[in-house]
């Protein structure tokens, strides 16, 4: 499905729940009129506010389960009332308290759709792997698309997405992802020698939301984002993640086709994106067909590389269109970038309200450094591994702060996850790590930020917890920061090379503190866990003190 047909489908379906928008406001409006209170009518209004939110964010109204507050039989027990305000205004809480309340599977009315949120581990293993065939993403409520995406890896279902899977997987094996760590070095070091090398107060998330687009871009593109272009493709960037960052602030998604002021200036960004995208796509083709090749291949080398095998009798096999290619690559800066930002945003957070934390990992990477043949060298790809304290720090902010709180798919066809848990066809069911990955009965002092635990023995192999972390749905199917199953993020390995190792030269050359006076940042939920702001006081650490 194209993505002008995908927006057609989402404007035509969003032509027929109308009605329903308007009988839901009129029903605010009626209850307004009986209460005869003005909070009433304010609250009619932001209640049609919170439908229109909702429903543009999953995009769709449901043909099959969809009809507001008509539940199917056997839906789980949940709150009765339409649970959209307050889900938008508190993620979070209301995360929290519909478990407590209601138990691992709660069934909701959100803007009319009924939605099932899942939080054990036996229901995440049942949606995201043994049952996952009977699940897709189309039609998920509360994940909007975007026309920058289009139809890549995160969006797309069925053989469209399995054919992208297997032509993508090989630019993220181990060895790929290694040659991509020099740009994330380089970036780092520029960051603590440069931007982070005198005392002062920094706007930490702005500052990695700049690092991490440089370094996706770099590892997209390689020498083609220089000069003139490099500017022209980050500055489109940077207006589209600005447009996402203000429009998940708001908590209001207006559909990307309506001609507001933002819409316009995030609509020109995508063009003049496509424009650069396209046309290093063209330049990379006509290289390859006359034999010439980069002597280090970046993701779009390796992706143009790539041939279906399952097509044909392997010698007609064909690799990905240009429209396919061009919407995995904007997919991956997309998927890739905020999600990185955040990550180390929360980790220098966690760490400044803990100095202790960071001098811990300053001296992992200074006797670390000092065993290298090369003494005095810096810190490279194979150090990834050798940092188990460093990445251990990146686990357990992954664990405390999951920058993908909730994951989501629609049915696809009517399952039985447990006895007492049917999910009809076309609900949308949001599995929430959030919860999980702090529930009491699968961690011990699950709110504290404790590095350590993921150095301890493993039960599962002969290494510590943390070697076991990343496999499956993690320990006790209870830590699944990158999702799991089929979908899971194919961009693993990537996110923690260069969280590892970004953390570690920073640590090493940066003390952290939270300003005097402050408390500690918070999290602001919406599509993904962002901190609201980060503003540490960052400056060099001395190097005697070891
Ligand atoms: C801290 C960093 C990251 C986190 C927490 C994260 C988290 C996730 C999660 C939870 C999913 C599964 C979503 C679902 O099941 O619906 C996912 C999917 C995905 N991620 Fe990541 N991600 C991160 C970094 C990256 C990076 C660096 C890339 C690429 C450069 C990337 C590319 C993708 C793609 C393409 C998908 C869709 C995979 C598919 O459906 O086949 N992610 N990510």
């Amino acid at each position: 499905m194209s993505t002008a047909t995908r927006g057609g489908a989402r404007v035509a379906r969003a032509g027929r729940c109308s009605g329903r928008r308007a009988r839901a406001s009129g029903r605010a409006r009626r209850s307004g009129a009986t209460k005869a209170g003005e909070d009433d009518a304010l609250r009619g209004t932001l209640d049609a506010v919170a439908v229109a939110t909702l429903r543009a964010l999953g995009g769709v109204a449901r043909d099959v389960a969809g009809n507001a507050n008509v539940k199917p039989a056997r839906f789980p027990r949940g709150p009765r009332e339409d649970v959209a305000l307050e889900l938008v205004y508190d993620p979070l809480k209301f995360l929290e308290r519909a478990r407590e309340a209601h138990g691992d599977a709660v069934g909701l009315t959100l803007a009319g759709e009924n939605v099932v949120l899942v939080s054990s581990p036996a229901l995440a293993r049942a949606v995201l792997v043994d049952q996952s065939e009977c699940f897709q993403k189309d039609g998920t409520a509360f994940f909007p698309g975007s026309s920058l995406a289009g139809n890549g890896l995160l969006v797309s279902d069925g053989e469209t997405w399995a054919r992208q899977r297997r032509l993508s997987n090989p630019a993220f094996r181990k060895a790929a992802v290694e040659t991509y760590a020099r740009c994330m070095i380089e970036v780092g070091e520029r960051l603590v020698n440069k931007t982070w090398s005198r005392r002062g107060r920094r706007d930490v998330y702005a500052d990695f939301n700049d690092a991490t687009l440089e370094i996706v871009a770099s590892a997209l593109f390689g020498a083609d984002v220089v000069g003139a272009r490099a500017s022209k493709i980050n500055g489109a960037i940077k207006d589209s993640f600005e447009f996402f960052g203000r429009r998940a602030a708001t908590g209001m998604i207006i559909p990307e086709w309506a001609p507001t002021f933002d819409n316009v200036r995030y609509n020109d960004a995508v063009k003049r994106l496509d424009e650069e995208v396209y046309s290093i796509i063209a330049k990379r083709r006509r290289a390859m067909a006359s034999g010439e090749q980069n002597n280090e291949l970046d993701l779009l080398d390796r992706l143009l590389l790539e041939k279906d095998e399952n097509e044909g009798d392997g010698n007609d096999a064909t690799g990905m269109s240009d429209k396919a290619l061009r919407d995995e690559l904007m997919t991956l800066m997309v998927a890739g970038q905020e999600t990185s930002a955040i990550l180390l945003s929360w980790a220098c957070a966690l760490i400044a309200e803990r100095p202790y934390v960071g001098d811990k990992i300053a001296t992992e990477v200074r006797q670390h450094l000092k065993t290298k043949e090369n003494a005095g060298s810096s810190l490279d790809a194979s150090d990834f591994s050798k940092l188990p304290y460093t990445e251990a720090c990146i686990l357990e902010t992954l664990r405390i702060r999951p920058p993908a709180y909730m994951v989501g798919r629609c049915a696809a066809r009517d399952v039985e996850l447990r006895s007492d848990v049917f999910i009809t066809k076309g609900t949308t069911v949001l599995i929430a790590p959030y919860l999980i990955q702090r529930d009491s009965q699968y961690w011990n002092d699950p709110k504290a930020f404790k590095p350590e635990r993921w150095l301890v023995k493993s039960p599962y192999s002969e290494g510590t917890l943390a070697r076991d972390a990343l496999k499956n749905l993690g320990p006790n199917d209870a830590y699944f920061p990158f999702g799991g199953g089929p979908r899971v993020c194919i961009g693993t390995g990537f996110a923690m090379m260069e969280s590892v190792l970004l953390l570690a030269l920073i640590c090493n050359a940066c003390e952290l503190r939270l300003p005097p006076g402050s408390s500690a940042p918070k999290p602001k939920a919406l599509i993904t866990l962002r901190p609201d702001e980060i503003k540490l006081d960052v400056g060099p650490r001395p190097r005697s003190v070891f």
